[in-house]
């Protein structure tokens, strides 16, 4: 897996922001899709175009336009989905399709409770969006669900990754034969024994949408 950590004033600096506890969820939510627009810019720096030629007002230049099949946006809810808007700016003709996991906060498993999936991603370009990358378990099984339909290429958009999740997808996707890269706004420095984030930002989901249990 390629690991890219952004690397941006703009970027350290809305996420600073982001981290606070004393941040809204209002402004938590507008940062976070701020945030992925940046990401989105480098996360899809390989997205497939096709040469095509362009009639100006003056004379026919060369340009490229995005391939089809158009690539698969995929936010895991809930908290992904504070990510879907900003990813869509950059790339509006992009489909969606949806996956909801949630954490067993005991066993640290990632449960799927809805599945909403072309059944065929056969040659097609994923971007999957959660803002936590922690122990992994939940884009693991995301990327199990694209791979097995066909998906060749994938790239997870995170805001926040701790090594040992990066560690065990590295682990897990030995055996796969698809490129899949990471692009994530910050790489912090570990979890704590409840499985979260140190230092992080707390839970992304209650912060974006409030607490539901
Ligand atoms: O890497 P992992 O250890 O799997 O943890 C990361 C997952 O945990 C959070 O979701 P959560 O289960 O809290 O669900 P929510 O988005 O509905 O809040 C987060 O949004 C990720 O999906
Ligand atoms: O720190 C963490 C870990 C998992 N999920 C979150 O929302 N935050
Ligand atoms: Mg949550």
């Amino acid at each position: 897996m390629q690991v890219h950590v952004a690397d941006h004033p703009l970027i350290s600096h809305k996420l600073t922001k982001l981290r606070d506890e004393r941040t809204d969820s209002p402004t938590f939510r507008r940062l976070a899709d701020e945030l992925v627009t940046l990401l989105a810019y480098e996360a899809t720096r390989d997205v497939r175009v096709s040469p095509v030629d362009v009639k100006t007002p003056v004379a026919v230049a060369k340009g490229v336009r995005l391939t089809d099949p158009r690539p698969l946006v995929v936010p895991i809810l809930r908290a992904g989905l504070g990510m879907l808007e900003g990813m869509q700016r950059l790339l509006p003709t992009a489909e969606v399709g949806f996956l909801g996991m949630v954490r067993n906060e005991e066993t640290l498993e990632a449960v799927t409770y809805a599945e909403r999936l072309p059944d065929d991603l056969t040659g097609r370009q994923c971007y999957v969006l959660d803002p936590m990358l922690a122990t992994g378990g939940s884009l693991a099984t995301a990327i199990d669900f694209l791979v097995k339909r066909g998906a060749n290429h994938i790239t997870a958009i995170t805001l926040l990754a701790a090594p040992e999740g990066i560690a065990r997808m590295e682990k897990e996707l030995e055996n796969i034969n698809v490129p899949v890269n990471l692009v994530t706004a910050g790489l912090d420095e570990k979890l704590n024994e409840l499985g979260y984030i140190v230092p992080g930002l707390g839970d992304a989901g209650d912060r974006l949408y409030g607490v539901v249990d």
